[in-house]
């Protein structure tokens, strides 16, 4: 059975993305676009329409052209916003980055992306530079945040005083790459996510009816903008309708609750450790929240007595979750801020020109019966176009009827709303972040005291599943630690990604094919 959104359909809004947002950004005029949250510097509408066009001319003087790959590499400051619009006003495709990746992690995503130019902050040029050394093929690192040309890098600051005209670039929305963020899928390594210029700004439309921001509203912007939650919720959506955005670099508990208290914030969008922070940590009572109008959840499941125990203690309508994947440009599913009484726990009901199947679990060809747990697969014009150079890869996540496997275990009850349950996915989500097992696995089988190793996620005292590593020592290995396994994973990847449980076993368990039985292991965990 296919489920059909009740709602209109919308029109695909085939536009490049600089266009779908800040189109009408100079009617704005000096309303305020972006604040930086830690500092007192504020871009109005007026500003940010003029510099992303001035930068845009600075990367193409700089020799950015149409279908260049731009990596961005930068915590949110009120800048990103700016670079990442210039950067596809220009032609490039963006290739998000985390901040905190290592430079191996980081040259691996230049070197699958073909990236050419690099987009960083000062304080983060010395792991660009190393990446940059690492992967081969970039031009040149720029850096978004110095006044002058400093350490002989291109900055964009001072592109604002260009004075050459901007570039004229032929897009074509419905087939150009505006964002390549990088996603494991449902399994194995990152891989880039081709997202056309149109599949997110559809995607746009498909949502604002339902979470409407717009002038005068304060949005509270404290995760990645190098995620496509950030990107689509925190400045792609508040910008295109007049809202004002406040710029936080990361999560910091104080700063956080200060920022809301000072900037009079109505709209939160956050992940479940944020919600579990506001429902119980002790300073939320040393600050004014009595703006906060709403709170949307989203990345990773929410438990539904959390949301209820945070929105008790801010006096305020249930927390709001919504569903969608990096896949999928990225929403599918929102509980709106108009629902009266949505049922606790649900993730949403399906956006508008969006379809959706539950598939058996034990035959994929098939639909589970009604009312029953099956895999969730969606169908709509925010399906992105393919995983960059992995026709394999994405042939496995899309099928030949157009249906994305999202590789999430959902029901849904009789009034259409979606409930998540469960994943048949391999990805560990910790706090949101996505962690592959594949990447970990392959890292532990470098360490010469490894003989064997798998990764799976288990859940700590405060609900977060994190990565634990069941690991087989070799024969000359015997004082083998678990710190030393800690220690080592940590000195090469990103902190969201170490092992933070180890268990030293007799053997991994595998399939004749040598695939890991993940699921056996898991069995283990819960017995
Ligand atoms: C703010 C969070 C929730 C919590 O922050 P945290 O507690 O500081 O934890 P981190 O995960 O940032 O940091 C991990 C580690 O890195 C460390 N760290 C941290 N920043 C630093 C630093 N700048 N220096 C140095 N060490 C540091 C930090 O201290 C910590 O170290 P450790 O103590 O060892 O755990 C953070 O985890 C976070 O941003 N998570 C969200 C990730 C996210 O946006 N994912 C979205 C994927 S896309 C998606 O799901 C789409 C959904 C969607 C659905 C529907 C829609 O309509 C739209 C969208």
């Amino acid at each position: 059975m296919v489920f059909r959104s009740e709602y209109e359909p919308v029109p695909a809004v085939s536009l490049p993305i600089h266009e779908a947002v800040l189109g009408r950004a100079a009617e704005h005029g000096d309303a305020p676009a972006l604040i930086d949250g830690t500092g007192d510097l504020t871009l109005t509408y007026a500003q940010v329409d003029t510099f992303h066009r001035r930068i845009a001319a600075g990367l193409a003087e700089a020799g950015v052209r149409k279908g260049d790959v731009l990596a961005l590499h930068s915590p949110n400051t009120v800048l990103f916003p700016v670079a990442f619009y210039a950067a596809t006003r220009a032609g490039a495709s963006v290739t998000t980055v985390h901040p905190l990746a290592t430079p191996e992690e980081f040259a691996k995503q230049l070197r699958d992306s073909s990236a050419r130019w690099i987009v960083t902050v000062s304080p983060l040029l010395g792991a660009a530079r190393r990446a940059a050394d690492l992967a081969g093929g970039i031009e040149e690192i720029l850096v978004c945040d110095q006044a002058d040309r400093a350490e002989g890098h291109l900055s964009l600051q001072a592109m604002l005083a260009t004075t050459t005209p901007e570039p004229f670039v032929d897009i074509d929305p419905d087939e150009d790459i505006a964002a390549l963020p990088y996603s494991s899928g449902t399994t194995g390594v990152p891989k880039g996510v081709m997202l056309t210029h149109t599949s997110i700004a559809t995607n746009l439309a498909q949502l604002e009816p339902f979470i409407p921001m717009g002038p005068g509203d304060r949005i509270l912007a404290v995760l990645p903008f190098f995620h496509i939650y950030g990107l689509t919720a925190l400045m792609n959506a508040p910008l295109r309708q007049g809202a004002t955005v406040v710029v936080l670099p990361r999560f910091e508990l104080d700063q956080f609750l200060a920022a809301i208290e000072k900037h009079r914030i109505n709209g939160l969008y956050v992940a479940p450790p944020i919600v579990l922070a506001l429902a119980k940590h002790p300073a939320v009572a040393d600050y004014d929240l009595s703006s906060l109008e709403y709170i949307v959840s989203a990345a990773a499941p929410l438990d539904a007595s959390l949301a209820e125990a945070c929105s008790a203690r801010l006096k305020l309508p249930p927390v709001r979750q919504a569903y969608g994947m990096t896949e999928l440009s990225p929403g599918t599913h929102v509980v709106p801020l108009d629902a009266v009484n949505p049922p606790p726990g649900a993730v949403g009901k399906l956006l508008p020109s969006t379809e959706m199947r539950i598939l058996s679990l034990d035959d994929p060809a098939r639909d589970a019966e009604p009312g029953t747990e099956g895999e969730v697969a969606i169908r709509g014009p925010q399906v992105m176009k393919g995983y960059l150079g992995r026709p394999d890869a994405t042939a496995a996540m899309i099928d030949t009827d157009g249906w994305v496997h999202t590789g999430d275990i959902g029901r849904v009850d009789g009034n259409g709303w979606l409930f998540v349950v469960d994943r048949v996915k391999e990805l560990i989500k910790y706090k949101g972040f996505q962690v592959a097992p594949a990447e970990l696995e392959a890292l532990l089988l470098t360490h010469e005291g490894v003989a064997d190793a798998a990764v799976i996620g288990v859940y700590d005292e405060d609900g977060n599943e994190v990565p634990k590593a069941y690991v087989v020592r070799q024969p000359h290995a015997a004082d083998l630690s678990a710190d030393d396994i800690i220690g080592f994973v940590a000195g090469h990847v990103a902190p969201y990604k170490k092992i933070r449980r180890v268990e030293f076993v007799d053997g991994v368990p595998r399939a004749a094919s040598g695939k890991i039985l993940r699921r056996e292991l898991r069995e283990r965990e819960n017995t």
